[in-house]
């Protein structure tokens, strides 16, 4: 199958911009390296705590925030936050909250022209023949096209959200928590458009958020991230199934319920580690109840468990 999506090694650090330890510290690792493939059509979703990087690995794939290592791939073709408008014409955001993305002074019609403006140079005719074409398919009204971001609800914002986005006809669409801000009943009717577009489209998904059922219900492939980096991934019902690292099945035992949020149970030492000072070992060994000194002095690194599955643990399930 042909990759839509090659990511290698890639990671963060944020330099500490303040105080007497700056120069002395290496700064905070958001993400550690990350190496990881996604197919053409795939969905593959990224689940994670609170803290864990989630958006600072996105913010990376979409160009939005240049990468301190590593590369990334878009069907063959290796991107450069120095060259913003190619990364765009291939892989777009679609933010949590829309309307707070959107700029409250802009009309909708004006949103949508942006992208087709800065990435295609489009003239004015062609530009308004596409934006009516998305917005036929993502269910929007003509009339929308001339009011502001604050005059929508959340579910229509959304749609707004998603247009836009495909406005630049990228081949792979960021959706960082997506319907997590909607109500039950719209949270349905945002993930059935999604499926739609992505057939219609030809799109490849990477689905972010916290709500492990959500995730479940939309994923091919699922990625485990702690702490800045993948300690597992594999096909979605292995992940929540049979998992191999005893962190993927504290986050999947914790979150049997629909709607439920991604949050480890209550136990001694569920606090992360201090991203400015990481211990030697395998960042989950303080909560780990297989670990041993093996795991307290080596990292492990990901390694194949099964079809399709690796996970890094030196004591798998
Ligand atoms: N601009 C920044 N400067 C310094 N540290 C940062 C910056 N952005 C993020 N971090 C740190 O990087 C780590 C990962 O943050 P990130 O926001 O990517 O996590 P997340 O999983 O998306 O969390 P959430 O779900 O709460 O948004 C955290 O320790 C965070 O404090």
């Amino acid at each position: 199958m042909t990759k839509a999506l090659r990511v290698t090694d890639l990671a963060k650090t944020f330099p500490i911009a303040h105080g007497l330890f700056a120069r002395a510290r290496p700064g905070v690792r958001a993400v550690r390296p990350v190496t990881l493939e996604v197919a053409t059509g795939e969905t593959l979703g990224i689940v994670g705590e609170s803290g864990c990087g989630k958006s600072t690995l996105a913010r990376m794939l979409v160009g939005l925030l240049a990468p301190s290592e590593g590369e990334i791939e878009i069907e063959g073709h290796r991107l450069n936050t120095a060259d913003p408008a190619r990364f765009g014409r291939m892989i777009q955001y679609v933010f949590q909250d829309p309307i707070s993305s959107l700029n409250p002074r802009k009309t909708i019609r004006q949103v949508m022209e942006a992208p087709l403006k800065r990435l295609y140079r489009m003239p004015r005719a062609e530009r308004e023949a596409r934006i009516a074409e998305i917005f036929d398919s993502v269910n929007l009204r003509a009339e929308f096209l001339d009011r502001y971001p604050h005059e929508f609800s959340g579910g229509q914002a959304q749609r707004i959200g998603i247009a836009r986005a495909l406005a630049a006809s990228p081949r792979i669409l960021v959706l960082d928590e997506p319907v997590s801000a909607l109500d039950v009943s719209v949270q349905a009717q945002v993930l059935n458009l999604l499926a739609r577009l992505k057939s219609e489209f030809n799109l490849t998904y990477l689905f972010i958020s916290h709500d492990l059922a959500v995730v479940e219900a939309v994923s091919d492939r699922v990625a485990v991230l702690y702490f800045g980096a993948v300690v597992e991934i594999g096909r979605a019902e292995s992940i929540f199934n049979a998992p191999r690292h005893p962190y993927t099945r504290l986050l999947a035992e914790s979150a049997p319920v629909v709607g439920r949020p991604l949050t480890a149970p209550e136990q001694k030492g569920t606090e992360l580690p201090d991203p400015l000072n990481p211990p030697p070992g395998c960042a989950f060994a303080g909560r780990c109840p297989r670990a041993t000194d093996l795991c307290r002095r080596e990292e492990p690194q990901l390694q194949t468990m099964g079809e399709d599955q690796l996970a890094a643990c030196h004591h798998p399930l």
